[in-house]
This record gives C-alpha cells, structure tokens and sequence, in this order.
C-alpha cells in the first residue's frame, strides 16, 4: 500500500541461506539480484492453480521435518563442497527449498513485511539486530530465522520446536566484497542473551516466537493472499511459547568444538489453534523413532558408546521426560537422544562426551521427549499478544501515535504496520484506516526548560559574534553568528516575540490543521541506505514544496508552489522577512537572490523522533539555508564532514573530531541559518526535539539543476 516502491537492488528477502557444509574459513559468495516483483508473480501463479478448489487438500510441497536437512531432501544443488561432517551448522548458502505459497485461508494473525514495522508495533519483540528480544534478564520475543544448525527442528505440527539460541551463531555479512559466512563462536551460560533465556527457562515465562522468511524448517512459503492481494510476509508471529527444556551441546565448527546452547520451546495450550494449521491440508507428519543403536564417526569407524544408567542415575521429574542425574558434577541433564544419556553441563568434564566421535543426527531425538504433551497444566497469565487497537484521541502527538500498529480484529488482514501518514493510522496491506482526533498542540503545552542557547565543545575553538537586535512590528530577534574553521557562518536569530499570539504560533497551528486534514501530506518516506529486511521509514515525517529536492521523499513527492499549503508559504514568508532583516539585505542587492527561497522541506516530530546526521548537499544549492522551528525546542548539532581531513587523523583523535563541536538549541519562532555552501560541504547536522515539533527549511535552488532521472539519490544515512 506504500505509494513508493523499493528501490534496493539486493536483499536477503527471498533468499534463504542454510547450512550444511562448514568449509572451516570464511567463504565468499557472490551477490545475486532478486526480483521481488517476479516472486510475488510467481506465487499469484501458484495460489491460482492450487486454490481454485478450496476443498482441495494440498500436502506441503516441502515439510522439513525433524531435520530432513539434507540437500538431496531439499532438491537444490549446493554451492559449493559437499559436507565433511553431517554435524556442522550449516555455512553453505543455497536458495531456499521450492515451497508453495501458504493455501487460501491461512494467514497469520500477526504479520509484517519489514522489521521496523515488527518493532514498531509488536511490543513482545523490539529488536532490529539480534534474534533475542530480552529486557530486564528475561525474553520477551524469540525470531527464527535462516539460519538452522543441525538438531533443530520443527516438529509436532510445529508446537515443539528446538532452536541454537543466544547469539554467536554463525552468521552472514554482506560486504562491499561479497557475502560471508561468520563463524560461530563458544556461548557461555552468562552471555545476555543466553542467560535470560535460561531465566525464562527456569522461572516458566513464556514468551512469542517470531519466524522470519528465511526460516527454512516452517513447511510454507510466507507468502499468502489475503484481501486480494498477494501478501509478502517477512514476519509472522506464530504465537506463545514456554521453554521446556534447555541444554548445552557442542558443536564442530571447522576442526573447533565450539559450546552452543539450545533450547526446547513447547506451545503454550489455551491459546487460539496455530494460525498454520487451520485449515491446513495435511500437518507435517510425525517422525519415526528412528533405530539407531550404533552411528558411524566421520572416518567410517562404527561406535557403539552408550552409557549404561544404573538405577540409582535416574530419577523421574513430572514433565513425563527423564532425567538423570551426572555422577561427575552431580547435576541432572534430560535424555534427549536415542544414542544415550550424556551430561549436558559445560562445565562438567564429561560434557557431551559420549557424542564426540558420532554425533546425533537430526533424527535422533528421543521419541519420548519429542512425544511429551504441551504444557497445558502449568498455570501462567499470559497477556495476549495480539497488539490492542491504536490510540485515536488525546495528546496525538505523543510517541504512541508515533509507532505501529495492528490491522486486527474481524476486519483486520493481521498485517503490522508504521505510523507512516499524519492524518491517520492507515494499514500498508489491505489500506484500513483508523481515523485520529485531536486539536492542535499550543507551543506551551510542549514547551521544555532549556538553560542555554548553544553549547560550544571547547577545543573546538569557535567563538560567537557579539549578539546584535533587530526590531519587527510584532517583536524583536537577537542574532548571533559563528564563523566555522572549514568555512562558512551559522547565524543563530532568536525570536523575541511580545504579542500574545505571535506569527511563529499561528504557523504552527496552520501547519497542525492541514496535516490533520490531509492538505498537507506528511510521511515517512523509506531510507534506501540500510541492512534491515524491507522497506525502513525515517524516525520523522516530511514533506517538499516548490523546488525539486532530492531527499528521502525523492523529488517524486515535491508539491508545486501551487499546490503548497498556506501553512508551508506562510513559513517561507516568514523566514525570507527575517533572514533579510538579519543579514540587512536591502543594503546588499546582490544578495537578494538567496533570500528568495524556492524550496521548503518541512519536517514533523513526534515526541522522540528525530532527525540522523547528513548534510544538504545538493547540486544547484544556494547559499543560505534557513530553518523556522515550531513547537517544543531541539537540540540541533554540528560536526565536521567524515570527508574532511582533520588534525591527528589516524590516532585515537580521530573520534574526538568526529564528535558534535557546537551545539544550538532551537525554541519555538527561531531561525538558524546555515550561510555558504562550505557549512554543507564540511559539516554534518542532526536535530534532537524535545518534544513534538515541527520545522520548515527553506533553500535556494537552481531550477536548472533538477534532471528527473537523478531523483533516487539519498542524502541521508542512517547512525
Ligand atoms: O528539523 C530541523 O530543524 C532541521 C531539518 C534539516 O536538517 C533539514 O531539513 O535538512
């Protein structure tokens, strides 16, 4: 439903990695471009022919069953060797098993295509980069996502599933030079993620269990169609869970063994029936237990290592799963394999010991433990995790009306979505809209003591201009100017408004009205530099008017000055009257033109949005760059551009330069003026709100310059 279309040439979506083969180096693999349009053809395709006849059973194409991981079972050539050892967590990238879409009629409650929306609007999970969601010692959200080691599993009807937790695993980067695969890495007992896992484990908090699209042992496709759209899942939210059981194993990871940490997450009973099985065709079949007395090493020597458990090594705990207790460290680990018993403490020096020359394969998980039931006794409130509504009314500008929401209830298509349009919440699937009432925030409402009116860093050396006043009908600004070392001059003109409802308060309510109206069309346009799956909405809303810009909206999105709203003209009035009354323009002919701005971005924060670092610099840009603040003040910093050489690069000072140097806080009615094309090209700026503000920059820029097919170009990136 987001009018714009990604225009990232490469992504991970699609592509599945899965590893059976660990070359023990690092291994590089070329990029592959993936046409997302293709796919979504290719799945309309499949829904068509498979779900003509709703009462036609389809078996899942590819149910990757108690570790049917092999490359034959996935049907898909190898990229490269085939395995050494059947026990390596997987390193060789493959493309994903030919899976079918998921049939007509199942659809997750919960869904989302990018990982911001995830974040954004499903409380249980709140992390961009790990896989582990925890606060406080505990986990909250659990993602699965590409990459399965070996012994992890999917299995009765995917309400036991067992995953490698905790980070360390191994891993992808994409780099300038290609794709490569991470080692994994020892984890321990007190890693963060590792020990709030174990927190949860032991104290039976349940927790949500996230797939990705690239987790390749859910038996569907994540692609479904669901208000007559195809739907990209990149997420979806199978439901709650509850760790029944938590172990360490070892792992080969090239000639290393390496500790890794698994958990058993078992389906939480009281809940709705997973969204996976309704209506599901034929549900994953069963393993057969398998009969395996004797395994054979990687040499081919055939071992018959089994411990013998005497009685009094055993001791029945009510999960209906044994355990027995270590004679070496005196703790309990669970049998878990058909091969035998074998400690399951780290620590303990007959850790694992009798898999260390043939370890279980995926297969080989003892039926009893796979067979026992699903909680269902163990009592525990557990909150829905279907998100609630989204807040409609009140102070619409605090940080709830900033984040997600859920396209629920009987109406809903389940679909997670940002708070990507001002004037409503408005679902980026199916296009519900959830209306927002509220009336216009007066400047005092958002108003935040601040003591000073700049902060200069003292090595920077930067010392103000004597303050000078200049007089307006209704008030009075005090300017002060900062000549910086690169070049340039940052005018700071503070608003000394006296009459009770000054100009600066009746834009900002003008600017409030329109974008409730949706006149003024606020969005969060998609940044195109980032590593998250799907599309990634900047932390502020914006819009262009007049001259082409080519900033995160693309200058696709630019309202002519006809079409501008008064609020947005009425800022650049404003801002030409008093930056000429400032730099004393009538005096200076010749600068008449860079006051005559044909351009103004306007920018919208919520309360704790804001805006990275970046510089304005665009081709064709005039000398002055001025920007009116409204509403609550902000922090707006400066530091010297990553491109500048500066003193001691290449010792540790480097940092220190990097850092912000100087320091404005913009209050309500103030302008900060940004003079010479030096300040762009040599400096960086971020804004900080302190709350809800809105912020009108106005630019000169040659109309000649804009040539349509340049219009991708982002100037912003992402901290
Ligand atoms: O919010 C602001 O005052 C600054 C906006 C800004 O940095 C820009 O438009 O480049």
């Amino acid at each position: 439903m987001y009018p714009w279309k990604e225009k990232r040439t490469f992504t991970t979506a699609g592509l599945s990695l899965r590893s059976d083969v660990t070359l023990g180096k690092r291994t590089i693999y070329k990029k592959r471009k993936l046409s997302v349009a293709g796919e979504a053809e290719e799945c309309m395709q499949s829904l068509g022919s498979g779900t003509k006849d709703s009462t036609t059973r389809i078996t899942p194409p590819h149910i990757i069953s108690s570790g049917s991981v092999s490359t034959s079972a996935a049907g898909l050539p190898l990229a490269s060797a085939p395995p050494k050892n059947t026990d390596l967590a997987v390193t060789s990238p493959v493309l994903v098993p030919q899976k079918e879409c998921l049939p007509e009629g199942m659809m997750p409650d919960i869904w989302a295509q990018s990982r911001q929306e995830l974040c954004e609007s499903f409380k249980w999970f709140r992390s961009y980069h790990g896989g582990v969601y925890h606060t406080q010692g505990h986990v909250k959200g659990y993602l699965l996502g590409g990459f399965s080691a070996n012994r992890d599993i999917f299995e009765n009807d995917g309400k036991l599933i067992i995953s490698h937790g905790g980070g360390k695993a191994q891993s992808l980067r994409f780099t300038k030079q290609g794709l490569w695969t991470e080692k994994a890495s020892d984890q321990q007992e007190g890693d963060s993620s590792v020990s709030s896992l174990l927190n949860n484990w032991k104290e039976e908090r349940p927790l949500a269990l996230i797939i990705d699209n690239n987790y390749a042992l859910f038996p569907w496709l994540l692609k479904g169609h669901c208000s007559d759209k195809v739907a990209e899942i990149g997420y979806a939210v199978l439901g709650v869970y509850i760790i029944s059981h938590a172990w360490a194993e070892r792992q080969l990871e090239g000639d290393e063994l390496v500790v890794r940490w698994k958990f058993a997450f078992r389906w939480l009973e009281g809940q709705p029936e997973p969204w996976w099985l309704r209506g599901a065709p034929v549900p994953p079949k069963p393993p057969q237990r398998p009969v395996i007395i004797k395994s054979t090493t990687r040499t081919g020597k055939i071992v018959s290592k089994m411990k013998t458990l005497t009685k009094k090594d055993m001791e029945c705990v009510p999960d209906s799963h044994s355990q027995w207790n270590c004679k070496t460290c005196g703790k309990r680990s669970p049998q878990l394999y058909v091969q035998g018993w074998t400690c399951l403490q780290p620590t303990c020096p007959d850790f694992w010991h009798l898999f260390l020359d043939s370890m279980p394969g995926q297969k080989d998980y003892d039926i009893a433990f796979v067979k026992s039931p699903t909680l269902s006794k163990i009592e525990l409130q557990v909150e829905s995790i279907i998100p609630s509504p989204p807040p409609t009314e009140g102070e619409i500008t605090t940080n709830i009306f900033a984040k997600g929401w859920h396209c629920g209830g009987t109406d809903g298509c389940g679909r997670l979505s940002c708070r990507w349009k001002w004037e409503h919440w408005e679902c980026a699937h199916c296009g519900r809209v959830i209306e927002v009432k509220g009336v216009p925030r007066l400047p005092k409402e958002v108003d935040v003591m601040v003591d000073k009116d700049y902060y200069i860093l003292d090595s920077s050396e930067l010392r103000p201009s004597p303050a000078f006043r200049v007089d307006y009908p209704g008030g009075t600004s005090l300017c002060q100017a900062f000549t910086l070392k690169h070049g340039g001059v940052i005018i700071q003109i503070r608003n000394k408004s006296f009459r009770a409802v000054s100009e600066p308060d009746k834009i900002f309510r003008l600017y409030q009205e329109q974008a409730a109206n949706g006149i003024l069309p606020f969005r969060r346009y998609p940044l195109r530099s980032h590593k998250l799956k799907g599309p990634m909405l900047t932390n502020y809303f914006s819009q262009n008017c007049g001259q082409p810009y080519q900033y995160v909206g693309g200058t696709d999105n630019t309202l002519s000055w006809e079409q501008a709203p008064s609020a947005v003209k009425d800022a650049r009035h404003f801002l030409q009257q008093r930056v000429s009354a400032a730099l004393n323009i009538a005096s200076r002919p010749e600068d008449h033109k860079s006051v005559d701005f044909n351009e103004v971005l306007s920018a919208a924060y919520m309360q704790e949005q804001k805006m990275a670092f970046h510089s304005d610099a665009e081709d064709g840009l005039g000398p002055l760059v001025a920007g009116l603040s409204l509403g609550a003040p902000a922090e707006m910093h400066f530091r010297v551009h990553g491109s500048i050489k500066q003193e001691g690069e290449g010792d540790a000072r480097v940092k220190k330069s990097r850092a912000t140097f100087i320091k404005f806080v913009l209050r309500h009615g103030d302008i900060l003026l940004m003079s010479g094309t030096e300040v762009q090209r040599c400096y960086e700026h971020a804004v900080v709100p302190k709350n809800f503000r809105i912020a009108a920059t106005a630019r000169f820029i040659k109309p000649s310059h804009y040539i349509k097919s340049k219009s991708s170009t982002p100037v912003v990136s992402l901290k």
